[in-house]
C-alpha cells in the first residue's frame, strides 16, 4: 500500500476544493484527483471526533483483504499533519451510485442489468464471508454500490465492516443503516454473516422494485414488509419496477431472484441463506435463461441489431446536447443524467 505525501493530495485536490468534491456520506468527504496519473478518490473524515476512527476502520479491513474486481480497490494512504487524521486514497467510480442509478436516473436500468448487478454484488458479498478473514460488511445498502467506468458494481464505504474472525477484534455496538439492517442485529452478540444476507436481501428487492428501502408515504413503509407479503401472495408482477416492461424469457429468473430476496430477508435468521448458496442459485438461474432454443436467439440477434442502429442513432442526435442534472451542482460530473441516459441506450443495445 502506498503512503501518499499528504501535500501532494493537497495539490491534486486543489486544496479539497469543492469543485473535486464528488460524495459526502455521514463520516467523509470525497473528492476526485489525478494522482499517478490517473484519477483517483480521496476520502478525508468529516470534522468529529469520531470520524476519523472509522476511516482508521475503512483502511484496516481493506487493507487486510487481497484485490477483488467486486470490491473497491484501496490505493494508499495519507496523513493530514495539522490533526494526524488518515486520508484514503482509492480507485475513482466514475458512474456514480446504485442508489442514484435506482433513484435518480432519468430512464431505469434494463433487466438484464440489474441480473448483472444482483451477481456482481453477491460474488462480493461472498468474497467477503468466504475468505480469510471472514469480513463482515454491515453496511450494504445501494448508496454503497458503485460503478466503475465499464458500469460494473463494487462494493464500498467499509467504515462499519468487522473482521469476524480475528482474535483481536472484540464485537462493536450494532450498527448499520435503517432499512438495510437486520432487525435481528440487536446487540454485539448477534453479530453475523446472516446480517449482511439481510441487507443483500433489502437491495435485491430495492433493484426489482426501485422502490424507496423506507417510503412514509407508502403503507406499509418498509419495503420488506410491503414486498415479502406480495411475493407470500404470488403478485411477483406487482413488484416490478413498473416503469420499464418485464420480458417473457426474464420472467422466471425475476421471479426466482424474489425468492431468493425473501429468504434473505426472514425473519428467522436460521432459515436466510449463505452468500455461496445465494451465487449458485442466481448463476443457475441466469443459465437456465440463456438455453435458448435457437430461433429465439436468432430472434433476438435481429432484434439487438436494430436496437443498435436506433442507439447509434439517438447518440448522434443527443450527446452534443447532454445536459448535466444535479442537486447543488457540485456532483456535477459524478451524477450525470446524460451519461445514465447514454448508457442505458448503448445497454439495451448491446447488453441484453
Ligand atoms: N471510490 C469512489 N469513487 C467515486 N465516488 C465515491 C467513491 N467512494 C465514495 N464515493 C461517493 O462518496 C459518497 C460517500 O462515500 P462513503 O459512502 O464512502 O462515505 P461515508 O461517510 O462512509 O458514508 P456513510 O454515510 O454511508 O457512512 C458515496 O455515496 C459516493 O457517492
Amino acid at each position: 500500500m502506498v503512503g501518499f505525501d499528504y501535500d501532494e493530495l493537497v495539490n491534486a485536490t486543489g486544496s479539497f476544493s469543492p469543485t473535486r468534491l464528488v460524495g459526502k456520506g455521514s463520516h467523509g468527504m470525497v473528492y476526485k484527483a489525478m494522482l499517478l496519473n490517473k484519477m483517483v478518490a480521496l476520502k478525508k473524515p468529516l470534522q468529529h471526533r469520531d470520524n476519523h476512527y472509522k476511516l482508521e476502520n475503512e483502511i484496516c479491513v481493506l487493507s487486510s483483504l487481497p484485490k477483488n474486481q467486486h470490491v473497491i480497490s484501496l490505493l494508499g494512504t495519507s496523513q493530514d499533519h495539522s490533526n494526524n487524521n488518515k486520508l484514503i486514497v482509492m480507485e475513482f467510480m466514475p458512474n456514480g451510485s446504485l442508489h442514484d442509478l435506482l433513484h435518480l436516473a432519468p430512464t431505469p436500468p434494463p433487466w438484464p442489468k440489474r441480473v448483472e448487478i444482483f451477481i456482481q454484488v453477491a460474488r462480493a458479498v461472498q468474497f467477503l464471508h468466504e475468505g480469510k478473514p471472514t469480513v463482515i460488511h454491515r453496511d450494504i445498502k445501494s448508496e454503497n454500490i458503485l460503478f466503475d467506468s465499464d458500469w460494473n458494481a463494487k462494493l464500498a464505504d467499509f467504515g462499519l465492516a468487522v473482521l469476524f474472525d480475528s482474535p483481536s477484534q472484540v464485537s462493536p455496538p450494532a450498527a448499520g443503516t435503517i432499512g438495510y439492517l437486520d432487525p435481528c442485529y440487536t446487540t454485539p452478540s448477534k453479530l453475523s454473516t446472516k446480517n449482511d444476507v439481510f441487507s443483500f436481501g433489502v437491495v435485491l428487492l430495492e433493484i426489482i422494485s426501485c422502490r424507496k428501502v423506507i417510503d412514509v408515504s407508502k403503507s406499509p413503509a418498509s419495503i420488506v414488509d410491503w414486498a415479502v407479503a406480495l411475493i407470500e401472495e404470488e403478485r411477483i408482477d406487482e413488484i416490478c419496477d413498473a416503469r420499464i416492461g418485464l420480458p417473457m424469457d426474464m420472467s422466471s429468473t425475476i421471479r426466482h431472484i424474489l425468492y431468493v430476496a425473501a429468504s434473505c430477508v426472514s425473519s428467522n435468521v436460521e432459515n436466510r441463506p449463505t452468500i455461496g448458496g445465494i451465487v449458485t442459485e442466481m448463476e443457475n438461474c441466469v443459465i437456465e435463461r440463456v438455453r435458448l432454443p435457437i430461433w429465439i436467439s436468432m430472434w433476438r440477434n435481429l432484434v439487438r441489431r436494430k436496437k443498435k442502429d436506433i442507439a447509434k442513432k439517438w447518440q448522434q442526435e443527443n450527446c452534443a446536447t447532454v445536459l448535466e442534472q444535479s442537486d447543488d451542482g457540485v456532483l456535477g460530473d459524478h451524477v450525470s443524467s446524460g451519461k445514465l441516459l447514454l448508457w442505458q441506450v448503448l445497454a439495451d443495445a448491446g447488453k441484453e
